[in-house]
Parts: C-alpha cells; structure tokens; sequence
C-alpha cells in the first residue's frame, strides 16, 4: 500500500523558483518517508543543489510549498528551520580547523552554539557523553582530542556530519558528501550513512554511481529543475531518459 500523506516527514509540492525568469525549480513535487535515504541526481544545472537551498530557506521559494512534519517550512527563516530539525552540509566542510574534534562538536552542541559560549560551557557529562557517542559513529574517537586541521580531506566531512549530528535533526541533507574522498572513505560514509538512517531521514545529492547504489533507498533523477524519473536505482538506471540526459554522458 502505497503511504497517506501524512506519513511523509517531508512533502515538497508544486516548488518553482525563478532567478530573473529562469526557473531553477520548476514545479517540483518530491515526498520523503521517515528514516528514509533519498538520493538526488541529475546533470549540472539541473537544480539539485537550489532544492536543498528552498528546504533549508536560504533561497525562497516563489511558489509551492514544503511541509516538514506539518510544519510549512517555505514560511519559515532559515534558522527556524534548523530549530524545527532540518540539519543541512554544505559541499565544503566548514569545521573550526584550529579546534579540537571534541570542541567542533561541543560547539555544535545545541546547548552551547557560539564558540565563545561553548568554550566557556561547562563540559558537563550530558555534553560529553553526545559528543563521545558522535565521535564514535563517525570514525574519529581515536581523534578527539587532535586539531580538525590535522584530519584528512574525509575525515573533516565525517566531522561536520557529526557536527550536524550532535544537534539531533530530523532530516539531514548532505551535497556531495563523498567528493574528492578515497575509495576506503566512500565505504566507510556508506556505513555511516546506514548507521544515520536507523534514526534520521536523509537527502543526499550525489554524483557517483556507485555511492547512490550503496546508499539509495530511492533516487530522485533532476532535469531542468523538475523531477525526470524516479524509483529505485535498478529502476532510474535502466530509464531511457535518465540514460539520454545523464548516464549515458
Ligand atoms: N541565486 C541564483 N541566482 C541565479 N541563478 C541561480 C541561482 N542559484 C542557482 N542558479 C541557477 O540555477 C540552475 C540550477 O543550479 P543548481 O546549482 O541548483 O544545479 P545543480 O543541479 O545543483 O548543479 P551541480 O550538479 O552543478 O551542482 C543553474 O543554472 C544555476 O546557475
């Protein structure tokens, strides 16, 4: 049986965005389940990247609307939206490098959010035990007390996934998450990413292949701001005009 709407953490409907007349988005309808991982794909341009900039609102929609566990989040500022628990990563990690691990996700800690604050926060055992947790699902214990500017390129993706993580979202969005990583890496994000699901809902944008068919509950295929295709991958895959747009390039 197919789900009711109220089932959906997140329903996108009817989302267009226009920058001078060019539509980014284009009437674009996208429903998420709980705890589902939704893969977005898609040819340069196609608007990938503007859909996860219209959930997180820091560009507003022209039309349509986004509804996150009943919430309208197209009304909404940016920073209400987190509070409501949409958790998003930029392509580029923005970790504090001259921080240690476990202060990067001190500071992130929703108790304490400026660094000024959190230094002085005391580190009570709440803070430690959610940061030593985080630390563990995403592979750095053995770093917690080095200089994030000492992690590798993935390690520091690891961290600002952590960093999102501590502040308990309800759905995750991540660009690119495994570019410029090493094969070892993909695979290790793959497993974190399985790990995430047991408790959140995520939305990733990604381009390799192999990475959406490790992680893919479902993939979204985008083509000029609207939705192309969709299903699972074996399904996206073998469709005639993903091939033409995407895959066979
Ligand atoms: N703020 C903006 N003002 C004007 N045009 C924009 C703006 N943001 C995005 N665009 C345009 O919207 C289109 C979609 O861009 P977007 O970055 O969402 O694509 P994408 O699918 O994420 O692509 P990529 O895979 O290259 O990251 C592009 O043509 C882009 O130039």
């Amino acid at each position: 049986m197919s789900p009711s709407k109220q089932d959906f953490i997140l329903a996108v409907e009817g989302l267009t965005v226009s920058f001078d007349g060019f539509k980014a988005v284009n009437d674009l309808s996208l429903y998420l389940e709980p705890k589902e991982i939704r893969v977005i794909i898609g040819p340069n341009g196609a608007g990938k990247t503007t859909v996860l900039d219209l959930i997180c609102g820091k560009t507003k929609a022209t039309e349509g609307s986004i509804k996150f566990q009943g919430k309208e989040l197209t009304k909404m500022s940016e920073h209400g939206i987190v509070r409501a628990g949409v958790g998003r990563k930029f392509q580029n990690p923005s970790i504090y490098e001259d921080l240690t691990v476990f202060e990067n996700l001190e500071v992130s800690y929703p108790a304490g959010r400026s660094v000024i604050g959190a230094l002085a926060f005391k580190r009570d055992a709440e803070v430690i035990k959610a940061v030593e947790e985080v630390a563990e699902t995403i592979f750095l214990t053995e770093m917690l007390h080095q200089e994030a500017a000492l992690l590798s390129h993935g390690q520091k993706q690891w961290l600002e996934i952590g960093m999102l993580l501590i502040q308990k979202p309800d759905l995750l969005m991540l660009d690119e998450p495994v570019a410029g990583m090493s094969v070892a890496e993909r695979k290790k994000t793959a497993e974190l990413l399985r790990v995430i699901t047991e408790n959140h809902t995520v939305l990733v944008i990604e381009h390799d292949m192999q990475f959406v068919g490790d992680i893919a509950d479902r993939v979204t295929v985008m083509h000029q701001g609207k939705v192309l295709s969709e299903g699972s991958i074996d399904h996206v895959k073998q469709d005639p005009k993903v091939i033409e747009v995407y895959l066979g390039h």
